[in-house]
């Protein structure tokens, strides 16, 4: 039977408006990565509409009172992009830039990102349009708690664990565990991962997202056979992620030539002494300042000479404009969405390999996964066993991507999105579809 003209006008998958263009940001970056990855995705291709939405969308006001007696409301999301495999996971963000579609596309590479680790979750993200650092400590744990309050019905440890993300630490989760725990009646240490280590948080999480980002790019530079031992690196974002990235690369006989982060950029052709430089950053909040290197003008950042580049800030940084300037072999994406699709693909016609977020800074989400499962058990490891674990999935995981790129013929990007695609559609299949 022919379709009518009504139903072939309005097809069934037609996105609702807030969701459709390509033109929203981040968002739209992701809507185009799952368009690259559909023509993979065999008889699982009818569930990818699934992809295309966040499950739920939650914006509330949260509202405090300043010390000088004001009252400032901010914008707080959670986002819940998918639910099949598990429970939501992934951060929390504070940022004065923090929209809407940014926090639904972090939602959603939370999802491909935990497939691709095959870590039992579904994906989600929240934030906060602040500017942290001009808040009081009392303010800011205020705003935390109140937005915990407002997302609370949303969060719990089988039902979305929130966790550090940009301008968020140790501390933060501290106030949104209690504030939930008070919120429920009982101590609930499962609600959020990236805790202090006394208060059922893991050992290793802090420095897992580098030390993942660190591990995969040992494991293409092996298989690529770019030597670790004297390689010149830059990074972008030196901040938990960027920092212990570079010090880990700094570790293994690297060299650190370039950084940048919101304070300015540095250079020093000879290597940074990267444990100077944390410190630094440690005592004043950013690289700007250092005496170790010289200034760099921040546009030339990307055209240093080196050979393996770490975005480990923001969305959007490597795009049309300056991928072409990029001289490193390897890119190794330590933040979320630093890659437009167009700059992917100058980057791919120059041949630079591009390690994506969606593997390469899966090392937090693991270590946070191993925190939410000690939690439960109330039995902790070693920080010796979390590593090697830690690693091993880390490894297991690029080798099957590599493999799936090399046969399929397609980037690192739009492999990992097969892998975890799949994964993601194949359980959406099996559960079915009504309640
Ligand atoms: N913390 C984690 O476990 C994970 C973080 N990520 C991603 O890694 C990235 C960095 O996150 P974290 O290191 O946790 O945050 P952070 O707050 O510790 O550090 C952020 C860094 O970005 C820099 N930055 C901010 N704006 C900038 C700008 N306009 N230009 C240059 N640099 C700028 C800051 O100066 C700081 O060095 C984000 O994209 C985040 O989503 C990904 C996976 C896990
Ligand atoms: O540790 C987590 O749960 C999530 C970390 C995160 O936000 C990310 O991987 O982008």
């Amino acid at each position: 039977m022919q379709a009518s003209s009504t139903s072939a006008s309005k097809p069934a998958h037609a996105l609702p408006s807030y969701l459709n263009a390509h033109d929203l940001g981040p968002w739209g970056n992701y809507l185009q990565q799952v368009d690259r990855v559909t023509p993979y995705l065999g008889s699982l291709a009818r569930w990818v509409e699934t992809l295309k939405r966040p499950k739920r969308i939650l914006i509330v006001d949260v509202p405090i009172e300043l010390d000088n007696g004001t009252i400032a409301h901010f914008e707080g999301y959670r986002v819940q992009h998918n639910l099949s495999r598990g429970p939501g996971k992934g951060g929390v963000r504070f940022h004065q830039d923090v929209t809407l579609s940014e926090v639904m596309a972090l939602s959603a590479w939370m999802s491909v990102k935990n497939a691709a680790v095959n870590v039992p979750y579904g994906g989600a993200k929240g934030g906060i349009r602040v500017d942290p650092k001009t808040l009081t400590r009392g303010e800011l744990e205020r705003l935390t708690r109140r937005y915990t309050s407002e997302i609370g019905m949303m969060i719990g440890p089988s039902k979305d664990i929130p966790a550090p993300d940009v301008n968020t630490n140790g501390q933060i989760m501290a106030w949104m565990m209690d504030t939930y725990s008070m919120n429920t009646g009982a101590t609930s240490t499962g609600v959020v991962t990236g805790k202090p280590v006394d208060l059922g948080g893991s050992l290793g999480r802090v420095e897992a997202t580098g030390r993942g980002v660190f591990t995969v790019g040992v494991e293409a530079a092996k298989l690529t056979g770019l030597a670790i031992q004297g390689a010149r690196v830059a990074v972008q974002g030196f901040g938990n992620v960027g920092g212990t990235a570079g010090k880990l690369f700094a570790d293994a006989g690297a060299i650190v030539v370039a950084v940048q982060d919101h304070t300015g950029s540095i250079y020093n052709a000879k290597g940074f002494d990267v444990p100077a430089l944390l410190e630094h950053v440690g005592n004043t909040g950013g690289v700007g300042g250092f005496k170790g290197g010289d200034k760099l003008k921040n546009e030339e950042f990307w055209g240093v000479d080196c050979d393996i580049l770490i975005p480990a800030a923001l969305e959007g940084q490597i795009t049309a404009k300056n991928a072409g300037k990029i001289k490193a072999k390897m890119v190794i994406e330590g933040a979320n969405g630093p890659t437009t699709p167009e700059a992917d693909d100058i980057l791919n016609d120059k041949g630079v390999l591009v390690l994506p977020d969606v593997i390469a800074n899966a090392g937090g989400v693991t270590v946070s996964y191993f925190e939410w499962v000690q939690d439960f058990s109330s039995f902790f490891w070693t920080e010796d066993e979390i590593n090697a674990r830690l690693v091993r999935i880390m490894q297991e995981a690029f080798a099957g991507i590599w493999q799936v790129a090399q046969e399929n013929k397609v980037s690192l990007r739009t492999a990992t999105f097969i892998v975890a695609c799949k994964r993601i559609l194949h359980a959406r299949e099996m559960r079915g579809l009504y309640p």
